[in-house]
């Protein structure tokens, strides 16, 4: 469903991702992984368009080269983001945190606020309250259930579990697992967790130092590949 290959990415001068080639298949549950600052959340700014790769390709479903697309037409091709801390607007309500995540679209179908409602009722029932002061896992609800507004192919989510309880960490999970069966969502994310991405993930990718340095299925996540790139 999304292949990057060849991809280098600098911050000024600093070459921040070296030669990356990834494969994310479709119907996967991809979890990408590696120490604090080693490029996994750049990689994922690069897919969506908001930063640029220096060289390289990204190829999403077979034909479209991303990097010649702008960050709000990637969206527009079926790719959901859901960012690092989340990105709720505090001031707004529930409800209108929901309807920015329909700005960039086009047609708006009638059903797509409701069809989020039936994925986290939770929402439904706290459409008048301010973004900021739901739970960090009900803002996590709201995050999700923004870029699920425009039915996404390929959901992308950078660390999702950050601060928030582990009881809801596990619900996150089952929620990954949900969306992935029933509405056969790839699903590529950031955690750290290893506990998390065994549970959840079918994929595993590891960066260090922003080079891949393991990847394929998560069985084959040994304790060797946590040892050398992982542990801390
Ligand atoms: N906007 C930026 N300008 C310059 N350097 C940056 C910028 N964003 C990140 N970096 C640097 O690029 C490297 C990779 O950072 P990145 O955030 O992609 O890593 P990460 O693996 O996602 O880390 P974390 O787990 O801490 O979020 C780090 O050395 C970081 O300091």
């Amino acid at each position: 469903m999304l292949q990057i290959k060849g991809l280098n990415q600098f911050y000024g001068g600093s070459h921040t991702l070296w030669d990356i080639d990834m494969q994310i298949r479709r119907g996967s549950r991809t979890c990408l992984m590696g120490r604090n600052g080693m490029g996994k959340t750049t990689l994922l700014r690069c897919v969506m368009g908001l930063v640029a790769a220096r060289s390289g390709e990204i190829v999403f479903d077979g034909r479209t080269d991303l990097c010649k697309l702008s960050a709000d037409q990637r969206a527009g091709l079926g790719i959901g983001f859901v960012p690092q801390g989340r990105e709720i607007f505090s001031q707004l309500s529930v409800e209108e945190n929901l309807r920015m995540g329909l700005i960039a679209r086009r047609e708006r179908p009638a059903d797509a606020l409701e069809r989020v409602y039936q994925t986290f009722p939770v929402l439904k029932q706290m459409l008048r309250r301010r973004g900021g002061d739901l739970s960090g896992g009900q803002q996590q609800q709201l995050a999700i259930g923004r870029a699920l507004l425009l039915q996404p192919s390929l959901l992308i989510l950078d660390e999702p579990c950050e601060g928030i309880q582990p009881n809801i960490v596990h619900e996150i999970g089952d929620l990954l697992i949900r969306l992935n069966a029933e509405l056969g969502l790839t699903v590529l994310i950031v955690e750290q967790k290893l506990p998390f991405a065994r549970r959840v993930a079918s994929d595993f990718c590891v960066l260090d130092k922003g080079r891949v340095v393991a990847g394929g299925a998560i069985a084959g996540l040994s304790e060797e590949i946590v040892r050398q790139h992982l542990t801390v």
